[in-house]
């Protein structure tokens, strides 16, 4: 059995129903072969034609920042408003008519100090016309801006945009097809507008106004040539509006020789901040001691947060120093405008009319020669005059890198910034940060899930847990001595094992002994190992107290290999090893240098 279309019947049901009048009108045009004269018809139409591209500047004027502001802001008083600016659309034109009569009538307060001129005049369809289509516009332009991404304005607040800056470069290009669409709803819902202004400005006739005249007096044939003149020009506008974009800047980009930017070292980065976000706290310190820190840390635990803290995009309590040759600079109280620091959150929010060269120019301050050197350093000078869609996921990463390189940052913060990427591309964007760290000594503070990325781009390491810090210290320091399990596992640590400390102060795994300790004797702990600090060799002769354990699994990885072993006790740690692999099942000797190991009572 054939299936209804349903879809397709209900879409021609529909535009059936909107047509076919335009379609009978026509038809009855043609056989009349055109239509009677109607004095008066061209001034009507210039009427309209004028007031109501006049009404659609005023509520684009007027409009367009309503719509910004009703999108960025929360809250009741901002939804209220959300509501009401509606109302016009729910009203009958008529009773907007008569509420405006209240306003600007000649015997209202607005009425009496114009002298009247308020109605029946120009001024009164203007005022008529942008009372009922002015909705349209705001929500339209309302929903255009709340779909723009904030990540956007944020990255743009961090490039030294101020406020008004962010708004016109940032907000109206990425919200321009909705608003140019809700500004062309605006315009035909003025043209064609007539019981609000039927009301205040009965004269001069609109071309509504005048076919209401018309039919009112002599009948249908003598709106005729009114309909036929209102549908022709709402046809044109229409098509118009459909051909009408701004053109887009065409020709390759020069860039100019590019000049390596003077390596200033990054200030040291410390400080003590709190925050909250719904029912989220956050408090994290760090004393300035290190030019490249690492955060590290489980989904959820403020990580990205703490970085918009850093940038000025979140409201904290506390401060933020940098300490360089100058002394310490405090940056509480500072817009992220006037930071300089460079943040690329996890997305890298390339604007989406811009050109890869127009990006990295975006900055304010922005040297294009520096630019032009971070492009070519980047790999990215032959991809200058593409636009983000043309670019893959690394490139764009690399781009919003350049961006905030080009404005020379004191400090960059980086949100995951390899997070998604395939090996390769990760691997070498990775080496690229570290010599850029290297070359420039610039001072970094890198959000990461990898623990090895943290040790490959951060002398300091944060760990964060539930919006507070759980251990932080030099990179090296904290990998060897996790202050927990909890701390040990965000580090990637596996080997984390259960023992008791026996008689004489000395952890044993089965009769071998693993370390000295000064706990209580009988006390439970839990003591971990990293794997690259296990060597196997073969079991040539007998264990006696040696720590051995039976080969399990061989995992061969891309760069090295990790051993599975089984204990005797039956734990199970896993070392990594660069050599040749043992087979499954091969018995091993294990050694393990007592200050690798890492114990903590279990009810710590
Ligand atoms: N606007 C918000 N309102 C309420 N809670 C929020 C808001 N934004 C974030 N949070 C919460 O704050 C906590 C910290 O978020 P944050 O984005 O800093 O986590 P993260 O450590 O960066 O996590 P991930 O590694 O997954 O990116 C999370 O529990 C999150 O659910």
């Amino acid at each position: 059995m054939n299936r209804v279309p349903v879809l397709p019947v209900l879409a021609g049901l529909l535009l059936a129903y909107l047509l076919v009048p335009i379609v009978a009108f026509a038809v009855r045009l043609a056989g009349a072969g055109g239509a009677q004269t109607a004095p008066g018809v061209g001034a009507a139409l210039a009427t309209s034609l004028v007031t109501a591209t006049i009404s659609t500047v005023v509520i684009g004027v007027l409009g367009i920042p309503l719509g910004y502001l009703l999108a960025r802001r929360r809250g009741r008083v901002a939804a209220a408003l959300g509501v009401l600016v509606q109302l016009p659309l729910a009203l009958p034109p008529l009773i907007s008519g008569v509420l405006l009569v209240y306003l600007v009538g000649p015997y209202a307060p607005l009425g009496e100090l114009t002298g009247g001129r308020l109605t029946d005049t120009r001024i009164g369809i203007v005022l008529a016309q942008v009372f009922v289509a002015a909705p349209f516009l705001v929500v339209a332009a309302r929903s255009a801006f709340a779909a723009v991404d904030p990540a956007l304005l944020d990255v743009a607040a961090t490039l030294g945009h101020g406020r008004l800056s962010r708004f016109v470069r940032v907000a109206l290009p990425v919200a321009g097809g909705g608003i140019r669409a809700g500004l062309l709803l605006s315009w035909l819902r003025a043209f064609g507008e007539f019981g609000a202004t039927v009301i205040l400005a009965y004269h001069p006739y609109t071309l509504p106004v005048f076919t209401y005249v018309q039919f009112g007096s002599t009948g249908l044939p003598a709106t005729v040539l009114p309909v036929a003149v209102a549908l022709l020009a709402a046809l044109l506008v229409l098509v118009a509006a459909d051909h009408l974009r701004l053109p887009r800047r065409r020709g390759r980009a020069e860039l100019p020789p590019p000049v390596r930017p003077n390596g200033r070292p990054g200030p040291l980065v410390g400080f003590d901040l709190a925050a909250r976000v719904g029912g989220f706290a956050l408090s994290v310190a760090h004393p300035p001691g290190a030019r490249t820190i690492a955060i590290l840390g489980p989904s959820g635990a403020g990580k990205s947060m703490t970085l918009r803290a850093l940038a000025g995009l979140l409201a904290a309590r506390g401060d933020v120093t940098l300490t360089g040759d100058g002394g310490p600079e405090r940056l509480a109280g500072l817009a992220p405008e006037h930071r300089e620091i460079g943040y690329l959150p996890q997305d890298p929010a390339l604007l989406p009319q811009l050109t890869v060269w127009r990006q990295v120019l975006f900055g304010v301050g922005a040297d294009p020669a520096v630019a032009a050197y971070w492009l070519d350093r980047l790999g990215l000078t032959e991809l200058a005059d593409r636009r983000p869609d043309q670019l893959s996921g690394g490139q764009r990463r690399r781009v919003a890198l350049a961006r905030a390189l080009a404005r020379r940052p004191r400090l960059l913060l980086l949100d995951e910034p390899f997070a998604g990427l395939d090996t390769p591309v990760r691997d070498e964007l990775r080496h690229e940060l570290r010599a850029l760290q290297r070359d420039t000594g610039m001072a970094t503070v890198l959000v990461t899930h990898d623990p090895d990325e943290a040790a490959l781009l951060a002398d300091e390491v944060l760990l964060l847990s539930a919006g507070t810090v759980r251990q932080q210290g030099r990179q090296e320091q904290v990998y060897a001595h996790p202050c927990d399990p909890e701390a040990a596992r965000l580090l990637g640590i596996r080997n984390l094992t259960a023992g008791t400390v026996g008689a004489d102060g000395v952890l044993r795994c089965g009769a071998a002994a693993v370390c000295d300790s000064d706990l209580p004797a009988g006390t439970a702990v839990t003591w971990c190992v990293r794997p690259d600090q296990i060597t196997l060799s073969t079991m040539d002769g007998a264990g006696g107290d040696e720590l051995v354990g039976r080969v399990v699994d061989v995992v061969r990885l891309a760069a090295f290999t990790e051993t599975v072993l089984e204990l005797p006790t039956g734990d199970r740690l896993t070392a990594a090893r660069t050599g040749p692999a043992s087979e499954p099942g091969t018995p091993v000797r294990l050694a393990i240098p007592s200050d690798a190991v890492t114990l903590w009572p279990v009810d710590q």
